[in-house]
């Protein structure tokens, strides 16, 4: 799946773009502030309903503009398109028509994004590392995101049971058996899923030479003992719930594991490591998505200030092996183009995008040499 036209108004400090995109790479070049990350922020809400930089969307459209809007084209001709509005009201819309949730821009657009955010994986909370495999096994099990949205509607209502007190077990049992029913579903997915990508992981690893991410090892904990089925664990963990007023166990306490040698990951690794490993991670999801489905797009902003020379390649290279699109952005030319110009076609022919105060022109493939930006 690629995106071939790309329409924003009032997104941050861009007033306006109608941008025709390229397969393969798409760069975006310009000094800071200019506009590079609201460009890739904008695909992200437009592949997700949301940013991913701030929660609230009043914060992201213009100041003094009630409304923000962004319009994709797909390669397969669909349509997607979301505006949001000052007062907290928006719509969504998948081919004209309205659409009920975000998810089913997702499932139009799968969409990967490397920026300095994504390299908490392994140092932030289990959420973090949860909804990089929920990604995955959203993107390749089509019933999962019923049964996980069950799943937290009945956890919903056995917390706010849990934290009225004095209650009848017959009342929580009900959500119990609910959450048995979705969460052991969701569990098991996960549990497929992670199998699949840990085989992933350790090939891309496999590549680096000589490097100590060899010796990673990663785990997934499901969110309750491994020896009792759910519904046992939440009867028995159902005191203690009480005494918290919220539920302690269950598929939403997952999480991965990175291990080194039996060392806690983050302790060991340096944080360029860290950063490949996240990388790794990231196409290994992007791999099963496209063994399973189709083609995710990568966002990736400033992949210089992130890795090394030899590391940005590599990166390059598994991306142009897994995605059918990437929007790149850098401060100039010569460094952003690098990694991709030591590609295969059409990766080494780059899309390119000059960035200046919130305008963005497309711009002739600039030749190796020294490029001169200003008008
Ligand atoms: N709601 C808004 N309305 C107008 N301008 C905004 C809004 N929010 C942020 N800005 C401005 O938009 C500009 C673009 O920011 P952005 O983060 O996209 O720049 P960038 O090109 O990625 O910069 P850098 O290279 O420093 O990361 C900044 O000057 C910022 O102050």
């Amino acid at each position: 799946m690629s995106l071939t036209r790309l329409l924003l108004s009032h997104f941050r400090n861009i007033d306006s773009a109608d941008l025709s995109l390229g397969v393969g790479a798409n760069l975006f070049c310009g000094a800071n502030g200019s506009g590079k990350t609201s460009l890739l922020e904008a695909v992200h809400m437009l592949a997700t309903g949301r940013s991913f930089r701030s929660r609230q969307h009043q914060s992201v459209i213009q100041r003094d503009q009630e409304e923000l809007t962004v319009f994709g084209q797909l390669d397969n001709g669909f349509t997607l398109g979301v505006e949001r509005r000052r007062d907290g009201t928006g719509r969504i819309r998948i081919n004209q028509a309205s659409a009920e949730s975000s998810s089913q821009l997702a499932s139009c657009l799968p969409l990967q994004v490397i920026n300095s955010d994504s390299f908490s994986a392994l140092d932030g909370g289990p959420g973090v590392r949860r909804r990089l495999l929920d990604w995955t096994v959203f993107h390749v099990e089509h019933r999962y995101a019923h049964e996980w949205k069950s799943y937290q509607t009945a956890l919903r209502q056995r917390n706010a049971l849990l934290r009225r007190g004095k209650i009848a077990t017959d009342q929580l049992l009900v959500w119990e058996q609910r959450m048995a029913y979705s969460g052991s579903f969701v569990d098991q997915w996960r549990a497929e899923v992670f199998e699949e990508l840990r085989s992933h992981l350790g090939a891309l690893i496999g590549e680096l030479p000589e490097s100590p991410l060899a010796g990673v090892d990663m785990s997934y904990r499901r969110g309750w003992r491994k020896e009792s089925q759910l519904l046992e664990a939440l009867a028995q963990s159902r005191e203690g719930d009480l005494a918290q007023g919220h539920t302690r166990i269950g598929p939403h306490r997952a999480d991965l594991r990175f291990a080194v040698e039996g060392e806690v990951a983050y302790n060991i690794l340096s944080r360029g490591q860290q950063k490949m490993l996240v990388c790794a991670l990231r196409t290994a999801m992007a791999e099963l998505v496209q063994q399973r489905r189709e083609k995710p797009v990568f966002l990736v902003d400033d992949l210089p200030s992130e890795l090394d020379e030899e590391n940005q390649q590599r990166f390059a290279l598994w991306v142009s092996r897994c995605a059918s699109q990437v929007l790149v952005t850098g401060i100039e030319w010569e460094t952003t183009s690098r990694p991709w110009l030591q590609l295969d076609f059409p990766w080494n022919s780059p899309t390119v995008f000059h960035v200046e105060h919130g305008r963005i022109s497309a711009r002739q493939h600039p030749p190796a040499s020294k490029v001169e930006w200003s008008e």
